[in-house]
């Protein structure tokens, strides 16, 4: 009857690599006892946005089986490398960009960073953002100092799962760092490469805004698995978050998608909702990214943040971070079909990129 039920199974597609769970060998186990179903789903990430649906249609297929009464669905999740790993150690490392300043891009960093360690990926933060580093304060962390462990590597800070470093760590409270070009560089790469961030499947990085210098060397110094453009959808937010796609084109940079923070207001007293900046603006920005999310603006957000703890940690329930967790597994799930397109080149069906 195993057979029977590999056979049901090798006819679930995961529904973002197109592709049946069998062949993509994500059955890590099945077997039947007294008609009961036992199947466990290895999944290409632990933040998979389709989840639900893999385990419904895992379900119906089984259940079809003659004999089998009832289904039990288990899930493991391996984030698969990219055909280059980043680093040792890091399998992915996601940019997150913006083209202006002030759209919220610390917030979603921050917020995607919380969101994917809470579905259980290892998870690091770089703030690289070193002309205003938000992200130690976000966390919590904001009088944290890096220490150095023993092989004299920075120890990143942890805190709501996830390991981060940020040059506010590192600078007395309150003072202003100036840096110039070839100190940022060095600075950022000391951060990257000589911080001791372990085994992690994914590093995320909050640049600063705009597109000059460190955002360029980032790139060229790094294998990257791609960026994240966050933005608002008012055309002025917009014009700048198409040069900032137009730099990692240019980069060779994927761009995985974008977010459109801001995006709406829900009155909490009339729950009229208000399209203050024109919700769904970053469409203009073009079919080929896409859109990770909607975060709408939401007081939680903003005082999480100030209180240092991640909206998808501290109101879960609310519209903004259930829309904040979409991101972050929508972005997971971009990765994992970059990953597995890679490492399933050779096979002869084209693989979709949503
Ligand atoms: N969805 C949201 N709802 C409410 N407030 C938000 C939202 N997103 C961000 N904010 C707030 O807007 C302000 C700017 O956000 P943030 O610092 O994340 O932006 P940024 O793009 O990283 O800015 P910078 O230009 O400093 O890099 C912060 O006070 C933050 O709490």
């Amino acid at each position: 009857m195993r057979e029977a039920v590999m056979a049901a199974l090798s006819t679930v597609n995961d529904p973002e690599l197109h592709r049946d769970l069998v062949s993509l060998g994500m059955i890590e186990h099945a077997s039947v006892e007294a008609g009961v179903a036992s199947v466990k789903v290895n999944l290409t990430t632990p933040a998979c946005p389709l989840k639900g649906k893999i385990e419904g249609d895992v379900r119906e297929a089984v259940l079809a089986v003659p004999g089998v009464t009832r289904v039990d669905v288990t899930f493991g999740a391996m984030v698969r490398p990219p055909a280059q790993p980043a680093m040792t150690g890091v399998k992915h490392v996601l940019l997150v960009g913006s083209g202006k300043g002030g759209v919220g891009k610390s917030s979603v960093s921050v917020n995607i960073a919380a969101s994917l360690a809470r579905d259980g990926a290892r998870v690091g933060l770089l703030d690289a953002d070193v002309y205003g580093p938000s992200v130690a304060h976000m966390m919590g962390q904001g009088g944290a100092k890096v220490t150095a462990n023993a092989e004299r590597k920075m120890q990143p800070i942890e805190a709501h799962g996830v390991k981060f470093v940020s040059m506010a760590n590192l600078s007395p409270a309150g003072q202003a760092l100036v840096w110039r070009g070839p100190m940022l560089h060095s600075a950022i790469q000391q951060f990257l490469k000589d911080a001791a961030w372990g085994e992690l499947d994914y590093l995320i990085v909050d640049l600063p805004p705009g597109t000059g210098d460190v955002q360029l060397s980032l790139t060229q110094t790094i294998q990257v698995t791609g960026a994240v453009i966050v933005t608002t959808p008012q055309d002025v937010a917009l014009i700048d978050a198409a040069r900032a796609i137009d730099m990692f084109r240019k980069a060779s940079v994927p761009v995985l998608g974008v977010v459109e923070n801001m995006s709406y207001f829900v009155a909490p007293d009339t729950g009229h909702t208000y399209d203050l900046f024109g919700r769904g603006g970053s469409r203009k920005l073009g079919e080929e990214y896409p859109l990770l999310g909607e975060v709408p603006i939401d007081i939680d957000v903003r005082q999480d943040g100030d209180r240092g703890t991640p909206a998808v940690l501290a109101h879960p329930d609310s519209a903004a971070a259930q829309a904040l967790i979409q991101v972050a597994r929508n972005l997971a799930g971009q990765v994992s079909v970059r990953a597995l397109s890679q490492s399933l080149a050779d096979l002869p069906d084209q693989l979709t990129v949503v």
